[in-house]
């Protein structure tokens, strides 16, 4: 066991660092004229108790187009969330995702071209990173030669690396409600399970941002045995309510790791999670925040939360900086739509 990261994978030896496996010599450049596009969902880290281990997707897609040609530009388009605001050079994140992930097998782009329509927003606890980090090795996976290619396990454990912990990377990968782990070696494991088809979410939205290494860096290195018991228990019984017993998910939504300590940092997330919670929803903080997910246990049930969230939001004069969506469970994980070579 490596030990957890408290850090953020793409800043602490992930993208940055150099521990994948490199090959000797001169990389060899991809095929130009291809086009790939990929699809990959939102996806919400923790589901309260599931820290850095249970991560569930959402329906709510970022779309990546990336072509090659022969010559040494680089080129990045970004509509929706983050236009105007990511860089569009060689530190974009799906930048470097493509670029590393191209080397790692021994290969390098000749010109890249990337159109990214992105509809998950960033630093909102919702995944935007990790499904930046899936759809450019994905995309990079695609642009190799066949034989070249890994399969969806080892993008799953090289997703993970970049990424720092598994749990936002193996739903966007995967779809549904996926249980992950590390295994004493390092390496990372996954279960996907089915959720029941009832189960609603509602998703409130801030609009003030919240970096997930910024979120991480409130955690305390070490928890009491009292705490660790109480949340195994809990993160136990939310897969049990996830998949065939919602009427237990209130109880099973009860983290006892990361959310009070990361409370003095999304003050107005923490009053509207206690405020549903009081009122029998169960409701978290989407991955490391400051976004507030509730999972209704039916649909009638998820519009008397949006009704409860807008009815929070007016009462604390907060209306305007709150949107709220009720996105379905995403199903289906990352897909390569087209690949044209
Ligand atoms: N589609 C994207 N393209 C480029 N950069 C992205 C993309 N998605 C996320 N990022 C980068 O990751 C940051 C957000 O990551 P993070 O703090 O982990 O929040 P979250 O993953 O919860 O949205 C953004 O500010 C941006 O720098
Ligand atoms: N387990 C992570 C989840 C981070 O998710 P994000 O969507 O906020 O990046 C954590 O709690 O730090």
């Amino acid at each position: 066991m490596t030990g957890v990261t408290l850090g953020d994978g793409r800043f602490d030896g992930g993208l940055d660092g150099g521990t994948a496996p490199r090959r000797d010599g001169e990389p060899t450049p991809v095929a130009a004229g291809q086009r790939v596009r990929v699809s990959v969902p939102a996806t919400v880290g923790n589901v309260g108790p599931g820290f850095d281990s249970i991560g569930l997707a959402l329906d709510l897609r970022d779309e990546l187009t990336v072509d090659t040609d022969a010559g040494p530009a680089l080129s990045v388009e970004v509509a929706g969330e983050g236009a105007g605001q990511v860089p569009r050079d060689e530190s974009h994140l799906v930048v470097r995702t493509i670029r590393r992930t191209l080397e790692r097998a021994g290969y390098r782009a000749p010109a890249l071209h990337l159109d990214a329509v992105n509809v998950i927003p960033h630093g909102r606890g919702l995944g935007s990173s990790a499904a930046a980090i899936v759809s450019g090795v994905l995309a990079a996976n695609a642009l190799l030669p066949a034989a070249a290619r890994s399969d969806e396990e080892d993008l799953f454990q090289w997703c993970s690396r970049l990424e720092g912990h598994p749990d936002n990377v193996a739903p966007a990968l995967f779809g549904s409600l996926v249980v992950s782990w590390e295994h004493d070696d390092g390496t990372f494991g996954h279960a996907v399970v089915p959720v029941a088809p009832a189960v609603s979410p509602v998703m409130a939205i801030p609009t003030t941002e919240l970096s997930t290494e910024v979120s991480r860096g409130l955690l305390p290195p070490s928890v009491s045995h009292a705490q660790a018991a109480a949340n195994t228990g809990r993160a136990a019984l939310l897969v049990h309510a996830m998949t065939s017993a919602p009427g237990f998910l209130l109880p099973a939504t009860r983290d006892y790791l990361h959310q009070d300590v990361r409370a003095e940092a999304m003050p107005a997330s923490a009053d509207l999670l206690r405020t549903l919670r009081a009122q029998g929803y169960a409701t978290v903080v989407s991955g490391a925040g400051p976004s507030v997910l509730t999972l209704a246990v039916d649909p009638a049930q998820r519009d008397a939360v949006v009704h409860a969230v807008r009815e929070h939001t007016s009462r604390t004069g907060d209306a305007d900086r709150w949107t709220v969506r009720t996105p379905a469970v995403g199903r289906e994980g990352a897909r390569i739509e087209e690949h044209r070579d």
